[in-house]
């Protein structure tokens, strides 16, 4: 059984957990309270010097970066590729949305909520622009395919729904976007595991009124 050091506010460690639940993984879970920086510890700084969660331990083999952990489990564990596709022309798709979910879509909401949320300033209408360019490229991906990455569920789905609860959750208004809008009313319906995120949203949604 594999090891997931986590937290349930943590975005990445929800879309690990909801992958798993997928390939029907069971984890054996590790709370980290990162507000006690337990992140630092020297027993967790060992596992994983850039003290970041999730973190996989399998069999002594530990993992961070919640997107190679997701594909380490399918390649490792699933039945099949279908989450992450062996052909070349489709993994190289899910990849891209993959490194756009976290290099642009998940940097910039932060960049642009994060502020607010936790040092309570105003927003900042730059940052805002970039949050929304960000999101209108989601829309357009999605124009003329079921799914993030073309026309079956894979890992991008998992990462870019998860990315989209938790803009859906800071308040940005998604009804705009039609092709988004679809495909996350689907993705919730769809997704096993969706009930995790929804966990760790209500965990998130607590820090985010104090
Ligand atoms: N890109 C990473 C982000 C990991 C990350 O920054 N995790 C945060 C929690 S959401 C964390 O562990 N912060 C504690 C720290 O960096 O010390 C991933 O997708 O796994």
């Amino acid at each position: 059984m594999c090891d997931l050091y986590y937290t349930p506010a943590s975005s990445p460690c929800r879309v690990v957990q909801m992958v798993a639940a997928a390939l029907k993984i069971k984890l054996r879970l590790k709370p980290l309270n990162l507000h006690s920086k337990e992140q630092l510890l020297p027993e967790f700084l060992k596992i994983n010097p850039q003290h970041t969660v999730p973190t996989l331990v399998d069999n002594n083999f530990a993992l961070w970066e919640s997107r190679s952990i997701c594909i380490y489990l399918v390649e490792k564990y699933a039945k099949d590729d279908s989450l992450y596709p062996k052909n070349p022309k489709q993994r190289a798709l899910v990849n891209q949305r993959l490194y756009f979910d976290m290099g642009m879509l998940t940097k910039r909401m932060y960049d642009f909520f994060f502020p607010q949320l936790i040092q309570n300033t105003q927003p900042d209408p730059q940052k805002f622009k970039e949050m929304e360019e960000a999101v209108e490229l989601l829309d357009i991906f999605l124009e003329n395919s079921a799914y993030a990455a073309g026309e079956r569920l894979t890992i991008a789905d998992f990462a870019l729904a998860v990315t989209v609860s938790v803009c859906e959750l800071t308040g940005y208004d998604l009804n705009k976007y039609v092709n988004i809008s679809r495909w996350y009313e689907s993705m919730k319906l769809e997704l096993p595991g969706w009930n995790i995120n929804e966990e760790g949203l209500n965990v998130l949604r607590q820090y985010i009124k104090k």
